[in-house]
């Protein structure tokens, strides 16, 4: 193992540990680049699922904060048995997780709808087709090889097995952990569906994972406050990263991006840079989590100026809904042990 790879705080250290999934490119990236400009003296701990990639990212931020005490773990979170082995790595590494960001997140062979959008354009609806994309886009989903849906088991299910295997090293007695996810705008109520909620069956699973990760983080709050664990919801806005490149390609959006500016001024959503992105994330790194509100999700805002705001909005989500959708997130756990322990698989 590379020395680096050993390397973090250990108990008498205090230095706080930020550990960031999907850290090597686009809003996680940036993130992690704002967070050392905030506070030089985090551990922090780039989670990545290619490592190459990984590695060229943290020479990147070292490039521009040199001494920095970054480490790479490698994690894959469409994989369980990934998800297990970096949790152990990490408990082996660290005393306690300060700040857990759960931002990597994919959206697969995204359609743009040209007609719902000029119909949207025309209509009253236009803000809210601006603010969330709602009814223009349609996506694939697939399988993982454990059998769960691809886009639910990247944005929901293996982080939630990842904090499940934290939970030794997240909030300990007068020391509490932030668990922050980088949610959407995006996540709508109805394209989510408690019977189906891996969405095998629509064609909008990046809603309904997005709205599963919101409808978590009021479970997780209402299981975990109690023992120092606070999670907390952010939309990023829209930000040109990947993964809308995956909608458009780049020089699409180099060609709107006049257009983008124009709606900034009517639209605060369109904060188009990563490093803009990710001003909600950066800012709940500097709160009290005891202070948050667990039923409002964080926006990222930028001004017609190029101004980086935090505001907040209520989410569309019951409790009753919440709970019901964690216990069937521990009996998938559940069901997933027993099948590795069936098979033998502890690789
Ligand atoms: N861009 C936007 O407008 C918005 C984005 N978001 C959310 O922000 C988050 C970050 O996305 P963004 O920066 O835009 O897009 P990017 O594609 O640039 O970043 C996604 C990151 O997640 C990583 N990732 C994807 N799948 C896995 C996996 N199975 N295991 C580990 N890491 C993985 C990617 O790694 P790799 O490089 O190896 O693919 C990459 O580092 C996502 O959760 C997204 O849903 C939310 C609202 C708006
Ligand atoms: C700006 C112009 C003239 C055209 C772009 C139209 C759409 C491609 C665009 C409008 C709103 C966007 C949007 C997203 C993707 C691209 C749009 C649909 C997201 C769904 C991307 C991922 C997210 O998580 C959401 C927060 C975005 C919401 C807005």
């Amino acid at each position: 193992m590379a020395a680096e790879e050993v390397a973090g705080p250990r108990a008498t250290d205090a230095r706080r540990v930020v550990l960031v999934t999907g850290a090597n490119s686009g809003i996680g990236l940036a993130l992690c680049e704002r967070i050392l400009s905030e506070d030089n003296q985090i551990h922090l701990c780039m989670a990545c699922r290619n490592m190459q990639k990984a590695e060229a990212a943290k020479s990147e931020l070292q490039l521009s904060h040199p001494g920095a005490d970054i480490s790479l773990l490698k994690i894959d979170v469409g994989n369980i048995n990934s998800v297990i082995q970096a949790a152990q790595e990490i408990r082996q590494r660290y005393q306690h997780v300060d700040y857990l960001y759960l931002n990597a997140g994919i959206m697969l062979n995204p359609h743009f709808s040209l007609k719902a959008f000029l119909s949207s354009l025309l209509s009253r609806k236009v803000f809210t087709m601006f603010q969330t994309g709602e009814g223009l886009l349609t996506q694939e989903d697939w399988l993982t090889d454990d059998g769960l849906q691809q886009v639910f088991m990247t944005n929901v299910f293996g982080h939630f097995l990842l904090i499940r295997n934290l939970e030794p090293v997240l909030g300990q007695a007068g020391c509490t952990s932030q668990v922050v996810w980088t949610s959407s705008s995006n996540a709508r109520k109805s394209a989510f569906n408690l019977t189906d909620y891996q969405h095998s069956q629509g064609q909008e699973s990046y809603s309904s994972s997005k709205y599963a990760t919101d409808l978590l983080n009021v479970g997780l709050n209402k299981h975990y406050n109690s023992k120092g664990l606070f999670s907390s919801v952010v939309c990023p806005g829209l930000v040109l990263t990947n993964l809308t490149y995956g909608i458009f390609p780049p020089v699409l959006w180099t060609l709107i991006t006049p257009i983008m500016w124009l709606i900034r001024v009517f639209m605060n959503s369109f904060t188009l840079s990563p490093y803009n992105g990710t001003e909600a994330l950066v800012w709940l790194f500097t709160q009290k989590p005891e202070s948050l509100d667990p039923m409002v999700k964080y926006l990222s805002c930028t001004s017609g100026f190029g101004n980086n705001y935090v505001t907040s909005c209520k989410m569309d989500v019951d409790v009753e809904t919440a709970e019901i959708f964690y216990q069937e997130l521990l009996k998938l756990e559940g069901k997933m042990k027993e099948k590795s322990d069936v098979t033998g698989d502890h690789s």
